[in-house]
């Protein structure tokens, strides 16, 4: 097995007679923090769900480590990759322990209940990703954001080689996005592999190594923040003016706009 992260080639897919990624490559080394980004219904949703491995491309292979998802065991898969949803519901009445602890499934045999070393891997999730607290709660009691910290937590236990998220932020204050993406700075810097889609282009450029940019199913552009959060890049994807200011402490770009 040889570590390269996540090779997806020519991903396709279509429904209601229209093609939603069309011809999508993504590389994504292990160690980096790769954003999706591009306007509502541009497919980054799609997309992350064909990386996931749980929707079949009509064209295109998506590989993990040189090891192909669409081939390999469900198990297999669910070990190597956690998928955190938009607004992921739970709508069972269970704790928020026992909701992370969920996560453990796929490195445990079925028949057995979680084991202690399970437990740990659970409770370490849940202070890494800012939970610990809620622990004891039932997860339908939860608000948006404290939801978002527990999915969170899941995938964490689950211990993936590919973590891929769906706007993992939205629901989140600004102290808690930010501690989001350290969450998966920290990950990256143990050689997961990580990629999320995020909406906030500079909450992009602050937390991420690499873009992918999407309209319309296809790239239109990737690469460093430096490169693809640019005027002339953004400007016809969003259809908005776009001021790119400096951090005036970190030096990373903050994006500005103003309707065109
Ligand atoms: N099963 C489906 N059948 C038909 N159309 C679909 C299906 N799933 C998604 N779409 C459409 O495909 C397009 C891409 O959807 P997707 O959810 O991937 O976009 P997104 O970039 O994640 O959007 P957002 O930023 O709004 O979350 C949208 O126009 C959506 O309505």
């Amino acid at each position: 097995m040889t570590a390269d992260g996540l090779r997806a080639e020519r991903l396709r897919w279509g429904a209601g007679g229209r093609l939603l990624v069309d011809g999508v490559d993504v590389t994504a080394p292990p160690g980096t923090v790769t954003g999706l980004l591009g306007p509502n219904g541009s497919g980054k949703t799609t997309l992350l769900r064909l990386l996931a491995g749980v929707r079949r491309p009509e064209d295109g292979t998506v590989r993990l480590d040189g090891t192909d998802l669409h081939t390999a065991s469900p198990r297999a898969r669910a070990r190597a990759v956690a998928l955190v949803e938009q607004d992921a519901t739970t709508d069972l009445p269970i704790t928020v322990l026992d909701a992370v602890l969920l996560g453990r499934i796929p490195h445990r045999s079925l028949l057995a209940g979680p084991r202690a070393s399970d437990r740990t891997a659970a409770l370490d999730a849940l202070d890494a990703a800012g939970a610990s607290a809620l622990r004891d709660r039932e997860v339908t009691t939860l608000s948006g954001g404290e939801r978002q910290r527990v999915h969170l937590a899941r995938a964490l236990a689950q211990e993936p080689r590919l973590l891929l998220l769906d706007e993992p932020t939205n629901h989140l204050d600004v102290r808690a996005q930010l501690e989001t993406m350290t969450v998966l700075r920290k990950l990256a810097a143990d050689s997961v592999t990580v990629v999320t889609a995020l909406h906030e282009l500079t909450m992009a450029a602050h937390a991420c190594d690499h873009v992918v940019l999407l309209a319309g199913g296809r790239v239109v552009a990737a690469g460093t923040v430096e490169d693809v959060l640019v005027p002339e890049v953004l400007e016809p994807v969003y259809g908005v003016r776009v001021d790119v200011l400096r951090h005036p402490r970190t030096g990373r770009p903050v994006l500005a706009y103003t309707e065109s």
